[in-house]
């Protein structure tokens, strides 16, 4: 059977990659929103954050992963296996590679743990990124490495951040996915909760304030969201922190931390959201917050992947 060109096609497309390959970077730029969060940290994604791309008559379904790491903690456990989640479910996989570091140890180790899992229906396809940091002969090569390990549907050459070969891979993508009918409404670029990226958001601002590894023992959530008559929104959200002594770090001196990050998420989330934003940070102390079931149901993330 042949399709007719305004057949319309939607699957799941996951994204995958060690911390920091710019998977956020490059999902930002497919969806052209803001829906994901990027910061010079590695290891900021939390959650599995969908985005959708039409391109053409097709609808394409973003699932963002978390950075494929060695696990350590429970939490870090169950973000593998939830990166792993979202590849499983994808019609299409995209391993992402950073042109200037190569075949890292941290590659191998994914490209064997997807010979091992890739579903046969799948599609892999590699895409180097950060093309802008290296010479061409180095790319040649590294293209022939990887494929030589792997047997990848196609390559590509891209640069996320200045979004060079992004397109093309968009195409491509749209032209994979199986025939049917579109899974979200036209004009809904995330199903992320707006809660949810409003969290982020300030969890991005936190990051970038505090230097120290503090942000990784910290996490936000939006309590309450109030749309109101005048058109804004009122935001409550908690910062939950694992020690008394990290308190004090959050809220500065006289209160000028919070305050700034509290100003700086505004703008961003006014920016978003295309109106006025009231917003509210309170901190609180859950000393075991890494351990609470409930705390990954709301990142995205499933509890008992944590146990294994
Ligand atoms: N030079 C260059 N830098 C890039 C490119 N794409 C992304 N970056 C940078 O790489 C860093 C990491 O990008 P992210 O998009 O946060 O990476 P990630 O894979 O989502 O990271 P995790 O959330 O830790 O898994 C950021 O500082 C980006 O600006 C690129 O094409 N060229």
């Amino acid at each position: 059977m042949t399709d007719s060109p305004d057949q319309t096609r939607a699957g799941f497309v996951a994204l995958i990659g060690e911390p920091n390959a710019g998977k956020s970077t490059l999902l930002n730029r497919m969806v052209g929103a803001k829906v994901s969060i990027v910061t010079h940290k590695v290891q900021t994604t939390r959650a599995r954050i969908r985005g959708v791309a039409m391109e053409g008559a097709s609808q394409i379904v973003f699932v963002d992963t978390p950075g494929l790491f060695r696990p350590r903690r429970r939490l870090d456990r169950a973000m593998v296996a939830a990166a792993w989640g979202g590849a499983a479910d994808a019609d299409v996989v995209v391993l992402l590679v950073e042109a200037h570091r190569g075949v890292t140890e941290g590659v191998e180790k994914i490209l064997e743990a997807l010979a091992e899992r890739a579903v046969p229906k799948q599609r892999v396809a590699l895409a180097i990124n950060k093309i802008d940091r290296v010479e061409a002969p180095v790319l040649l090569a590294l293209t022939k490495d990887l494929n030589d390990r792997f047997p990848f549907a196609h390559t590509f050459m891209i640069s996320a951040e200045k979004g060079h070969g992004v397109d093309t891979l968009r195409k491509w993508l749209a032209g994979e996915l199986p025939a049917g009918p579109w899974l979200y409404p036209e004009d809904q670029i995330a199903d992320l909760p707006m809660r949810m990226i409003a969290a982020e958001i300030t969890r991005e601002k936190l990051t970038l304030r505090l230097h120290q590894e503090l942000p990784y023992q910290l996490t936000v959530e939006s309590e309450k969201w109030e749309d109101r008559k005048d058109g804004s929104a009122r935001i409550d959200q908690v910062i939950y922190v694992s020690r008394d002594g990290h308190k004090g770090i959050v809220l500065g001196n006289k209160g000028e931390t919070i305050k700034a990050v509290g100003q700086a998420a505004r703008v961003v989330m006014e920016e978003f959201l295309g109106r006025k934003v009231h917003l509210f940070l309170q901190v609180r102390v859950r000393t075991n917050w890494q351990e609470e079931s409930e705390r990954y149901d709301e990142m995205g993330l499933d509890f008992k992947d944590g146990n294994t």
